[in-house]
């Protein structure tokens, strides 16, 4: 290499007409050799330094060390939190359509306009004509989720209205998808053989028999967060909380998903005032929702979201439920005075029109063009351990 360098100087200064060879000497020309290898050796010690010690970036800014030190704890924080959802649950992700479906142009003029079909925290508000099924299936069907739907039919409930729950379910709810029904009931010899589509089960969790409808109701609350910390977490991406006593009339389908979905509840979703909703108005209880606050009234008959969403959310109606029963309280709807309450303060990513719960108990007005599922009439007397309603 030093001979290199030393026909280097000779061959440059020849070529610019100098006579530099003759003041370089051999021991210089070796000096200078030497300071050029370590500085190469420093450059790349320092370089390699500054790579693999990428925390002393703060040692740059030292104000910032604080900070930048929080912010690294969050990003790794979000990053688990990432890892664990993409492991467990399903999400919506990329609306991908193949080429060639045929379906209506969209238009940007012509909609509903009877109905508003977006909240003021600006997501949808799904009625019938705000989407197209086609559309929407061909988007959902490729994502393929597998859906768990949790019902209970306690006592009564199993002969009165399981089978109609479930046949109709099969002609209407989410046809083509993955679904799994988990039977809660104390009586699983009961539950009906109803013949199932496709990539469809049945599956029967055992539960005690209760003396109040209050503490099947609210006890769906625990049950159901125990069912799924057990299994459905393993077995499922999507979940559902339906009542029973219902009975499913047209498509209800992939429009219906988001992270989290609430109905609003037909009996007060088109003039009633805000201060006249039926949410719990004692500050005693967790369900406490103070005059001049709230959007809507949403029904605890159905409702649905991602499964950590859902698990987050009855696992919260079942612990506020268990707090206010410390406190001798009840909240005045169980569990769907504690469901708005979160709902309120907690906004659902896709509110569904009453459509997706009518009631056989009232007429259907012009605004409703489809009911998807109507809660039967019920004799409560007749049904329920104690009556009442
Ligand atoms: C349409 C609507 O807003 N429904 C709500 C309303 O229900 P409902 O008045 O419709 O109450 P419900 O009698 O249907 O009870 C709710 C559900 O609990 C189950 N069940 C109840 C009693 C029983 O003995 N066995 C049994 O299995 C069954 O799945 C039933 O569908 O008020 C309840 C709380 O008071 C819940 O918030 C319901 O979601
Ligand atoms: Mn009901």
């Amino acid at each position: 290499m030093l001979n290199v360098f030393l026909v280097h100087v000779r061959w440059s200064s020849r070529h610019n007409g100098l006579k530099m060879h003759k003041n370089i000497t051999r021991n210089h020309a070796l000096i200078v050799a030497a300071l050029l290898i370590i500085l190469v050796v420093l450059y790349t010690y320092f370089r390699n330094m500054s790579t693999t010690f990428t925390f002393c970036k703060p040692c740059v800014l030292p104000e910032n060390y604080l900070n930048d030190l929080e912010k690294e704890k969050e990003q790794i924080e979000d990053k688990k939190q990432d890892e664990h959802c993409q492991n467990d649950s399903w999400k919506i992700g990329n609306l991908i359509i193949g080429s060639g479906l045929k379906y209506p142009q969209p238009s940007t003029q012509t909609g509903r306009t009877d109905v508003n079909p977006v909240t003021n925290w600006n997501v949808p508000l799904v009625w019938e004509g705000t989407f197209d099924p086609l559309v929407i299936d061909e988007i959902y069907k490729k994502m393929d989720p597998r859906v768990a739907v949790v019902v209970f039919a306690v006592g009564k409930y199993v002969h009165s209205f399981l089978k109609a729950f479930i046949e109709t379910g099969e002609k209407f709810f989410l046809v083509g998808f993955k679904v799994t029904y988990y039977i809660h009931t104390d009586n699983g010899n009961e539950v009906p053989k109803v013949e199932l589509g496709n990539g469809r089960k049945i599956t029967v969790v055992p539960v005690p028999s209760a003396n109040r409808w209050q503490d099947v109701v609210l006890g769906r609350m625990k049950w159901a967060t125990s069912t799924i910390d057990k299994r459905i977490r393993k077995e499922a991406d999507y979940l559902f909380m339906m009542d029973v006593d219902s009975v499913f009339h047209n498509r209800f389908g992939a429009e219906s998903f988001s992270r989290l979905s609430a109905v609003l509840h037909r009996g007060y979703y088109k003039n009633t005032p805000r201060d006249s909703f039926p949410y719990e108005r004692r500050a005693k209880s967790k369900a406490y929702i103070p005059a001049g606050e709230g959007d809507y009234y949403y029904t605890a008959a159905v409702w649905g979201g991602y499964l950590e969403d859902m698990y987050k959310l009855v696992k919260y109606c079942y612990e506020m439920s268990v707090e206010d029963a410390k406190n001798n309280i009840e909240a005045v709807w169980q569990e769907e005075s504690h469901l708005n309450r979160y709902l309120l303060y907690n906004k659902p990513t896709k509110v569904l029109s009453p459509e997706y719960l009518w009631s056989d108990y009232d007429q259907v007005p012009g605004d409703i063009k489809v009911v998807r599922i109507s809660q039967l009439v019920k004799n409560y007397a007749e049904v329920r351990p104690n009556g009442g309603n």
